[in-house]
């Protein structure tokens, strides 16, 4: 049976306790402001404008997920969040001051690992406090070391990459990220690589992480039980040019847990996206019929 053909709540229904989540998220203040942005490239076949009137605001300590069809411009718009790309139109504010490059209030999670290769798993997170963040390497030892612990690591701080497994590369990087202590953490399908266990277990890492730190999530997924298990809120893109559809508050309780993917409220989320990001058209799925085996001789 697919989740189109089980009667199920609107995803709009909030319980109780998560109404009442949503309200304190209201009273916190706005970290990030995104304000009309735009953004066009210059194509080899004329201007590509890639994000329109995108506007959207994030409440200290929120997880939002950002979630739209190939191309839709997730990618470029945290790219403009960390002052990697400039807007064409509008303006980013973070705590009220507008972005105008890189900086160490944004951290960064890309899907490739890109920690150095020829550093330890200890260097690699005590590079960012060192060289950005002027600690001495006895302080930055000692601040690389909790990181470290908090991502489960401290069996591992004098492996080098090459000896970690896809995930734990992406728990060094969580660590390394957050030791600048960013008030944003902007992940770029972060866990696209990874199996589905060691992505399971990664989300549920990053809910814990998440807990026990002061920090604002901005995640892009394609994965919409990813999303719906993860944030707080979806903002769901459009493709050509990239716009905001809608922004879906997740009616599904904390503290999460796997157990929720089969309840009502994830599966109503979780339809509702599928009818905005994949909207079924007849028969776009068939391909043309090539026969190569004789007639008589069918599997179904
Ligand atoms: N530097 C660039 N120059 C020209 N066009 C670009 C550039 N970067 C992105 N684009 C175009 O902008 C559009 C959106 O790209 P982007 O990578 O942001 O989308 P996305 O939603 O992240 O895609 P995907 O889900 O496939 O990763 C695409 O049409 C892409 O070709």
């Amino acid at each position: 049976m697919t989740t189109h053909e089980i009667a199920l709540p609107s995803y709009r229904q909030q319980s109780p306790a998560v109404r009442e989540r949503f309200r304190k998220i209201a009273a916190r203040p706005v970290v990030l402001r995104v304000n009309r942005l735009g953004k066009t490239f210059d194509g080899v076949q004329g201007a590509i404008q890639t994000l329109h009137d995108v506007s959207f605001e994030v409440r200290r300590r929120e997880f939002i997920s950002i979630i739209g069809p190939s191309g839709c411009g997730k990618s470029t718009l945290i790219r403009i969040l960390a002052g990697l790309e400039e807007p064409t139109s509008g303006a980013i504010l973070l705590d009220e001051r507008e972005v105008t490059g890189p900086g160490p209030d944004r951290g960064m999670v890309f899907q490739g690992y890109t920690l150095f290769p020829w550093l330890t798993v200890l260097k690699n997170v005590m590079f960012g406090l060192e060289v950005s963040q002027g600690f001495g390497s006895l302080s930055a030892e000692q601040e690389a070391r909790s990181w470290i612990e908090m991502v489960g690591l401290q069996e591992f701080t004098e492996a080098y990459p090459h000896e970690l497994s896809g995930g734990m590369k992406q728990r060094v990087a969580i660590a390394r990220a957050l030791a600048n202590r960013p008030r944003i953490l902007l992940m770029d399908e972060p866990f696209g690589a990874l199996d589905a266990q060691t992505r399971a277990k990664m989300q549920s890492y990053l809910l814990q992480i998440w807990k026990n730190v002061d920090v604002t999530i901005i995640f892009i997924t394609h994965d919409l039980d990813e999303a719906v298990y993860l944030s707080d809120r979806i903002v769901v893109l459009k493709a050509n040019p990239g716009e905001i559809q809608e922004i879906i508050e997740v009616p599904v309780e904390h503290p999460r847990s796997p157990e929720q993917f089969l309840s009502q409220e994830f599966l109503a989320t979780k339809k509702r996206l599928e009818e905005l990001i994949h909207p079924a058209k007849e028969g776009d799925d068939l391909l043309p019929i090539v026969r190569l085996t004789p007639v008589g001789d069918d599997v179904y």
